[in-house]
């Protein structure tokens, strides 16, 4: 685990079994002699043979460069000598799509007469069982069915499904091979161990080789390195006279290879680099170790300098030594165990440190454990107690003041926090925030503390009670929380008497979209329509006008104003008095539309449709006299939802509406474009995400499609908007294989690392003097297409801009795992994609992003990007720089956030943090449907998924020198 701490998880999994029939083997047997009567020769032969392969894959890099590899070998009672090994390649070899994937591993028979060798060896050495029907008394029968999954499905290409492996290609070849000359079994493709076709063919023997997708293959490994010995019961017959008396012992079982592998010391592990265990204590706790003859002053003076102390005393004295943490000091510095100090480390090799475990429930000893994994340089144990000038009595309140352990009072103190800064609208939110999110304890006393501060801003008249003004309170938390879909009696709250001021009839739902501001700006909109969208909002006007029914979908690539007409379309019917529900697939895009929701949170779409899925509607609900009364329906971004979603919907509004018509006869305005990303299927094949297309529904035959041509976003920049429009539409014509040549004027030439910090200043020039800079921030974004690229820029930019850092940590624990099994600094070294840092920093000023929907109705969703205006322990405070609430102020607590099951993680992850990231640089798909007028493009050397490249390059129009690319880009579908 410390190694996948600190390198990450692991690439290939590689397991080689010995092949008694190597020449090697055979060639020494005596006459009569069979392989298993020499588990000499099997263990030494099996030796060689494995070095031989490790020096292939670790030394000569036929895999790729290694930087990491665990080796275990595995002795079972019956059968041969396995070697197991899990193995993490360079940054730069990394296997990142299924492409890599089908370059290192394949799974199938290869044809017989193009490749004899390789089809010989595969189906003599790479065909699982044979299982099942053929032989169900094969070992890996359990239940009726095969453990390791086989046969394993057809599949016409490789793709990364929800296991710890991907799904690998098995073309169904209708044409099963007999599996040797004499025998009846007949195998196909499904029947295929994945393996190297190079290292099969050199080696001859299995060798199997798998793709990592996850972390769990490690646990697999640790398995196998932990499970120890096989063991078994054995019945002991002392002698004759105890005939009667059966005796059985539990004893371990060795083999005969294993016992020679032992005789001969070859190791049963290893791992590179190695870890290095660090010691730990509290205050004169260290374990002292004596013979008893010992004089007791010498064990004394022995004993007072261990790993813990003398790295103290190495910080008081060597500047250097204060740049690391005690974990990681065993990189730098060598443990002389003679004399019990550290030494600088003059040779090159490569350790990982780790300190020994300790459980929470150790106390101090544990906090100290979490004040050593997170303070660099400590010069002592009162070093480690002082913050901020404070010497506090206990680790305990150390790490708290240093943010490294959760307050038993943090709620309370996130709200004195944002009391403090006295803006009651924000801290109302927040309160109903934290009710929904942080489920805290003792709800009345903070209602009590905190309501004085959370109406200030009511109003205040002589007629105004005190009753009224809690019944306001208890109402405007009330919609908060029913967003989440919470009521608010499900809190120890006072009961609303009902009584309060601006009491409606009309249901809260209904009355908010009745009122969505719908202010100037919009409203002239409509003036400064284009030909194409004049048409449309035409067509759309006559349609609604004649109160007849229809789908329309807007199809325009990206910047063709879609959003523009959407905005004047409701504009216009809201101010004549009508319900116009506007909606969009992502947040984001919501965020930009007046009253903007998520479809699947406004009509409570379910998130898995089925073909026979309906919305949880109920047809007595005020949501769905919301939906009767509403004279158009909005979906922006309606290509990049599976199509099944829309289906639901159409199912909920024919029954609500009680008409036959495609979608109970309302009028529903669809729009996106189809160049940009499509419906995500998780690990779903090219023909399931086709199939999930909203092209490929039923209701699409009713569909009247407009068209908007002009591209607004690059008006002033005719070449370069049919540029991308030829990218979007595939006619750009590809230079070789699939790469398209991106114009060397926007082009910045790769020269090494310096080059992202030239595209950093050509994007966010004199940021120094941009820090608190809404405008700024807002109209310039670094765009890439991975997390983890995104994640190293903001790092980046973070450390030019002005201003103190704040840095603020996560508190990380397993769900369920009462019993801490899991490291801390494991978890927080994990940073799963749509989970926050556990080390987030941040400075006043800078562009963050919300990565929760936390208030959708008030702009506040995953997506939606802010400025960080203050920072404290407890709590953020943030203002919205989009969308039609960009202004507004917000406080942000720390929630817990749990990871999905799509992060392939072999637990479930909490981790309390502040939901944000930085947002100087974005992935592509978070900036889809925005437009940022200054974006500047990182392009590594990944294949991009479909519409990438086309989203990131429409974003706005491109400053000369903003894409920057490493060796090459290639965009792929
Ligand atoms: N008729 C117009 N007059 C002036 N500006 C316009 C007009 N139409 C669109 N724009 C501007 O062009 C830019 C792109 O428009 P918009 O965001 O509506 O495009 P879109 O088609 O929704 O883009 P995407 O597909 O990327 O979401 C915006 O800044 C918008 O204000």
């Amino acid at each position: 685990m410390s190694l996948v701490q600190k390198f990450g998880k692991p690439d290939l999994f590689i397991t080689m079994t010995c092949n008694p029939g190597w020449e090697e083997i055979q060639n020494e047997l005596l006459p009569a002699q069979t392989a298993q009567d020499r588990p000499d020769l099997l263990a030494r032969v099996f030796k060689s043979k494995f070095e031989e392969l490790k020096d292939d894959i670790v030394v000569k890099g036929v895999l790729g460069r290694v930087i990491v590899y665990v080796q275990v070998f595995e002795f079972q009672k019956r059968g041969l000598p396995h070697a197991h090994m899990l193995i993490i390649l360079d940054e730069d070899d990394k296997l990142h799509n299924p492409d890599d994937y089908d370059r290192v591993v394949k799974a199938e028979i290869p044809c017989k007469e193009e490749q004899p060798q390789l089809h010989k060896a595969v189906l003599k050495h790479m065909i699982h069982g044979p299982c099942g029907v053929q032989n169900p008394r094969s070992p890996c029968m359990k239940n009726g069915r095969c453990k390791k999954g086989y046969p394993k499905p057809f599949s016409s290409e490789t793709y990364q499904g929800n296991d710890s492996y991907p799904v690998y290609k098995r073309y169904d070849t209708n044409n099963p091979v007999p599996l040797n000359d004499h025998c009846r079994i007949m195998v196909d493709n499904t029947w295929v161990v994945p393996y190297n076709p190079w290292l099969l063919l050199k080696y001859n023997c299995h060798i199997n080789v798998e793709i990592c997708c996850s972390i769990k293959s490690v646990k697999y490994l640790y398995k196998y390195v932990y499970k120890g010995p096989d063991r078994v019961s054995m019945e002991v017959r002392p002698g004759p006279n105890y005939d009667e008396v059966q005796q059985y012992i539990d004893a371990r079982w060795v083999c005969a290879p294993e016992a020679c592998w032992k005789i001969f010391s070859f190791p049963m592990y290893r791992m590179y680099p190695a870890v290095f265990r660090l010691q730990i204590h509290l205050p004169d706790r260290q374990q002292v170790r004596f013979r008893s003859h010992e004089p007791i002053a010498n064990v004394l003076e022995r004993s007072k300098k261990t790993m813990l102390t003398e790295f103290f005393y190495m910080n008081m004295i060597d500047h250097d030594a204060r740049n690391y943490v005690y974990r990681e000091f065993p990189e730098h510095y060598c443990w002389d165990y003679k004399n019990n100090i550290w030494t600088r480390r003059r040779s090159h090799k490569k350790v990982v440190g780790r300190i020994y475990t300790v459980s929470p429930f150790d106390g101090e000893k544990f906090n100290l454990r979490v004040l050593l994994n997170h303070v660099k340089g400590p010069t002592g144990f009162d070093d480690l107690l002082t913050v901020n000038g404070i010497t506090y009595p206990t680790f305990k309140q150390a790490a708290e003041q240093r943010g490294l352990l959760e307050n038993d009072n943090s709620i309370r103190q996130c709200l004195l926090e944002a009391r403090d800064i006295r803006m009651p609208s924000a801290l109302r939110r927040l309160f109903a925030t934290i009710l929904v999110f942080c489920l805290p304890t003792g709800v009345r006393e903070l209602w009590n503390e905190f309501y004085p501060y959370m109406v200030e801003d009511y109003p205040s008249t002589s007629i105004t009670t005190e009753t009224r003004r809690t019944n306001k309170l208890l109402k405007d938390l009330g919609a908060l929380l029913l967003q989440h879909g919470k009521h608010i009696t499900e809190y120890d709250l006072p009961i609303s008497t009902g009584e309060c001021d601006n009491d409606s009839a009309v249901p809260r739902l209904i009355q908010d979209e009745l009122t969505v501001p719908n202010v100037d700006e919009e409203l002239t909109l409509i003036e400064k329509l284009n030909n194409d969208q004049r048409v449309a909002y035409e067509k759309i006007m006559t349609v609604i006008d004649r109160k007849e029914s229809m789908i329309f979908f807007v199809d325009g690539p990206g910047g063709t104003g879609k959003t523009f007409l959407y905005r004047t379309i409701l504009a216009t019917l809201r101010k004549a008095g009508h319900i116009a529900i506007a909606t969009a697939t992502s947040g984001i895009a919501a965020t930009l539309l007046p009253g903007g929701r998520t479809a699947h949170s406004r009509f409570k779409i379910p998130l898995t449709p089925d073909a026979s899925s309906t919305c949880s509607i109920s047809k007595q609900s005020d949501l769905a006299e919301l939906i009767r009364r509403a004279t158009i329906i909005i979906w922006d971004e309606a290509p990049m939802v599976n199509r099944r979603a829309l289906e639901s919907l159409d199912r909920t509004f024919k029954d609500i509406m009680e008409v036959n018509l495609p979608f109970g006869g309302k009028v529903l305005i669809l729009g996106g474009d189809f160049r940009q990303v499509l419906p995500v299927v998780p690990k779903g094949t090219k023909t399931e995400m086709i199939d999930a297309c909203i092209v490929k529904s039923p209701l699409w035959k009713d569909v009247k499609v407009l068209h908007l041509k002009q591209n607004m976003r690059s008006i002033n920049d005719e070449e370069f908007a049919q540029y991308i429009q030829r990218i979007g539409d595939g006619n750009e014509p590809f230079i070789m294989d699939d790469l398209i040549k991106l114009p060397s004027s926007m082009a910045m030439q790769w020269e090494g690392q310096h080059s992202i910090y030239n595209l950093i200043d050509q994007v966010f020039p004199n940021l120094q003097e941009h820090a608190n800079d809404a405008r700024y921030m807002v109209d310039r974004a670094l765009l890439t297409p991975i997390n983890d690229d995104v994640e190293q820029l903001n790092a980046k930019i973070i450390s030019q801009f002005p201003g103190d850092e704040f840095t603020l940590h996560s508190f990380d624990e397993v769900e369920g795992d009462t019993q801490h099994l899991y490291q801390q600094e494991f978890l927080n070294s994990i940073s799963p994609g749509g989970l926050p840092p556990h080390i987030l920093r941040l400075k006043k000023g800078a562009p963050i992003m919300l990565l929760r929907n936390i208030d959708p109705k008030a702009g506040l969703c995953n997506g939606t990007r802010l400025i960080c205006r203050g920072c404290f322990n407890n709590v953020i405070d943030a203002e919205i720089l989009i969308g039609q609430y960009a202004g507004t102020r917000v406080f942000l607590p720390r929630i817990p956030l749990k990871t999905t099951e799509n992060v392939h993680l072999p637990f479930v992850m909490i981790r309390r943090q502040f939901p944000v990231r930085l947002s100087f640089a974005l992935t592509i798909n978070k900036a889809q449907g925005q437009t940022i007028p200054t974006v500047g493009i990182y392009l590594p050397d990944h294949v991009f998924s479909h519409g990438q490249l086309y989203v990131a390059l429409s974003r706005g129009p491109l400053p000369s020198e903003s894409i920057s690319f490493r060796q090459r880009c290639r965009e792929k579908f």
